[in-house]
């Protein structure tokens, strides 16, 4: 058992787990070696993220996160990533995609948006920190974008009354759900007319992707 309260054998097996669900360049690894370094420097301080869950970090949560990317449009200049908690999957895309695309991380506790700051700043990555409520940052600090996500944040529903003024503007939505997506999204069109697409996850057999591309209020009466 290491320090930071994990195997570290089973950390190195669960890395090279995450090195077959991944395909990603060299200089990509080095960024992300930098984030769960970080994470786990913070952890002991800031719960990032489930202590149970830090020997699997890289498959439970890194490429969990990374499978995102092959979901957005190529050309994605501007990301959202709403309650980004311990980066994910907000730093990890910024990871994949430094130097082509604008990753904002809205995140409303302040040690976790110092956490993102700081794992950023070591990763060699540049991203914006909105340390707010996304709710807030909705009505006013971000850009338009081209891919909004968020990940344990809210139910389906939520999630779009949040996003809607993102997915109105033409931004597509990545939620990773599990093995409630369904449910999740009937629940969702009782109040939007939504463009929905189910995308089964990498990471996780009973867990999918729910990639909204197009969203309208339902009329009622
Ligand atoms: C369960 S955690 C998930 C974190 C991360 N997305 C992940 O998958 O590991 C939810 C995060 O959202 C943040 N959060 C909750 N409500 C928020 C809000 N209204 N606006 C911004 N962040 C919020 C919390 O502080 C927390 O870090």
């Amino acid at each position: 058992m290491s320090m930071a309260g994990f195997d570290p054998a089973q950390r190195a097996a669960d890395r090279a787990a995450a090195a077959r669900l991944m395909d990603v360049s060299r200089e990509t690894w080095t960024r992300l070696d930098a984030l769960v370094a970080a994470l786990d420097r913070w952890q002991a301080k800031t719960n990032l993220v489930a202590p149970t869950t830090l020997a699997q970090v890289w498959t439970r949560h890194v490429a969990d996160s990374a499978q995102l990317v092959e979901l957005a449009p190529k050309d994605a200049r501007v990301w959202v990533d709403l309650g980004s908690g311990g980066g994910f999957p907000g730093l990890v895309v910024a990871a994949r995609l430094a130097g082509r695309t604008d990753v904002h991380l809205v995140e409303s506790n302040l040690k976790k948006a110092a956490f993102l700051r700081e794992a950023a700043r070591a990763m060699g990555v540049a991203v914006t920190v909105h340390a707010v409520r996304a709710e807030a940052a909705l009505g006013g600090a971000l850009p338009r974008a081209d891919v909004v996500s968020a990940r344990a944040l809210a139910s389906l529903s939520d999630l779009l009354r949040l996003a809607a003024p993102l997915l109105k503007t033409g931004a597509v939505g990545l939620f990773p759900k599990g093995e409630k997506a369904a449910d999740e999204l009937t629940q969702a069109q009782e109040s939007w007319n939504i463009n929905a697409s189910f995308h089964s996850s990498r990471t996780d057999p009973a867990a999918s992707v729910i990639r909204v591309e197009g969203l309208s209020e339902l009329r009622s009466g």
